[in-house]
């Protein structure tokens, strides 16, 4: 099973807006889990421009299903990770202005990093991905860090797929069998949206994980959370 975790970081943007509590974060978490959502993400960034820490700690509080925790390892986000222990972190090597995520890491360069950071969130019991692309050998030194899981990015997969679909997927289920085979569980996250979404998990479905924001909570402002979520799960089959 190929479970749905909603990045909410858009929402907290609209939030972010006004400056007040108009729409509730924290609340929307819940609301997302009640309408079947089986993880929340979010993605603190340093600036705090949508998800500040103080939501992290809220959602923390309220939430009852996977915490998933996104970022590039400050010091600052390592003691937030360290205090809230959230079900996973997601290591991201975005810099500081990055408008959104647009690349993985790469493992060789950054593999003692990695590899240090992979040691300390295991010891304190939060399972650890790391964000990749879909080149084998960064897949292996991800691997041999001791991350739990692999977050693939699906950027390429996404804007490729409406004019070649069986293109945009084949370098995925190459490195998803390459992961599989090294033992690491396998998520996949950026871009996904309803229009592509089922043809993903239909050519690889022991994903473990998607975790979908931008188009999402797009896709809501149309249908309503409720029957959003409803229709990404559907597409999880
Ligand atoms: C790690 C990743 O893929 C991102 O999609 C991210 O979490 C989205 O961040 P923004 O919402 O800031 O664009
Ligand atoms: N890890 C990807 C994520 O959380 C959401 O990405 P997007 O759907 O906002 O592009």
């Amino acid at each position: 099973m190929t479970k749905l975790s909603v990045n909410i970081n858009k929402v907290a943007t609209i939030r972010n807006a006004r400056g007040g509590n108009v729409p509730n974060v924290p609340q929307v978490a819940v609301d997302c889990e009640k309408f079947g959502a089986e993880g929340i993400t979010v993605h603190p960034r340093p600036d705090q421009r949508h998800i500040t820490t103080k939501d992290v700690y809220d959602i923390k509080a309220r939430i009852k299903t996977e915490f998933n925790i996104e970022g590039y390892p400050t010091p600052e986000f390592i003691k937030l990770i360290k205090e809230i222990r959230p079900t996973q972190v997601t290591l991201v090597p975005d810099a500081p202005d990055a408008i959104t995520s647009n690349a993985g890491w790469d493992t060789k360069v950054n593999f003692q990093f990695l590899s240090d950071l992979a040691d300390e969130f295991k010891a304190m019991g939060v399972r650890t991905s790391i964000f990749t692309g879909t080149d084998p050998e960064i897949i292996e030194y991800a691997a041999k860090t001791g991350t739990d899981r692999i977050e693939l990015y699906t950027e390429p997969y996404a804007t490729l797929y409406p004019k070649d679909p069986e293109a945009a997927i084949l370098p995925f289920i190459e490195a998803a069998k390459i992961a599989k085979h090294l033992g690491l569980g396998i998520n996949a996250g950026h871009d996904l949206s309803l229009e592509n979404l089922n043809f993903f998990y239909k050519n690889i479905p022991y994903i473990e994980e998607v975790s979908i924001g931008h188009a999402l909570i797009s896709d809501a402002l149309y249908l309503g959370l409720e029957r959003t979520i409803a229709a990404y799960k559907n597409c999880l089959k």
